[in-house]
């Protein structure tokens, strides 16, 4: 993997998957518009705006209305990454039914770390490099997200990579956390 990804397998406990996706299916997803596409998977996000997105969303809350499974997974996921909690300023739940892809993509640019947690069904997560440097197929690196398994992206990983996954053979919810990038969040301090 590029240098910044980190994986483990076995992040979430099944009791804390159950609770999670019992959890989802108390919540209003809704598919994420971008600016040239409507995402086909459906998430509903606490905290920090993506710019992609329109102000007006209906399914975006405040951090502070986070639900206790998400709260309790906020702190685990951000002291595996070596954050404090409050250093997660977005908290995205994504669900993926069925032959759902995500496209090709970096996250937005006023976010530095990024760390998901998979629940539910599989998933293969591809990188690529970015910009490409020869656009050869070669330069695809695929590594199977099994449920409960946790990755995150910081660095190369995280900048000089694109992400994206083939469409998920059975219902899937992803749980995405990212903190600022520091010169979003000080832009005068040097
Ligand atoms: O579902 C996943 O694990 C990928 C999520 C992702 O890339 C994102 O939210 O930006
Ligand atoms: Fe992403």
């Amino acid at each position: 993997m590029p240098p910044g990804f980190v994986f483990t397998p076995d992040f979430a406990t099944p009791a804390e998957e159950a609770a999670l996706i019992d959890l989802a299916a108390t919540l209003p997803f809704a598919e994420a518009r971008y600016h040239q596409y409507t995402a086909r998977r459906r998430v509903v996000a606490w905290g920090s705006a993506r710019h992609e997105v329109g102000a007006d969303e209906p399914n975006r809350r405040p951090l502070h209305e986070l639900p206790p499974a998400l709260a309790t997974l906020r702190t685990r996921l951000a002291a595996w990454a070596g954050l404090a909690a409050e250093e997660i300023v977005q908290v995205l739940m994504s669900e993926y039914r069925p032959g759902t892809p995500l496209g090709w993509h970096r996250d937005a640019p006023q976010y530095e770390l990024i760390a998901g947690v998979s629940l539910g069904g599989p998933a293969r997560l591809r990188l690529r490099p970015w910009p490409p440097e020869s656009g050869s197929r070669d330069d695809v690196i695929s590594l199977d997200l099994a449920p409960r398994s946790a990755y995150r992206m910081s660095g190369p990983a995280r900048w000089g990579w694109q992400h994206g996954l083939p469409p998920v053979p059975a219902l899937r919810w992803s749980v995405t956390m990212r903190s600022a990038r520091a010169s979003a969040i000080r832009p005068s301090a040097g």
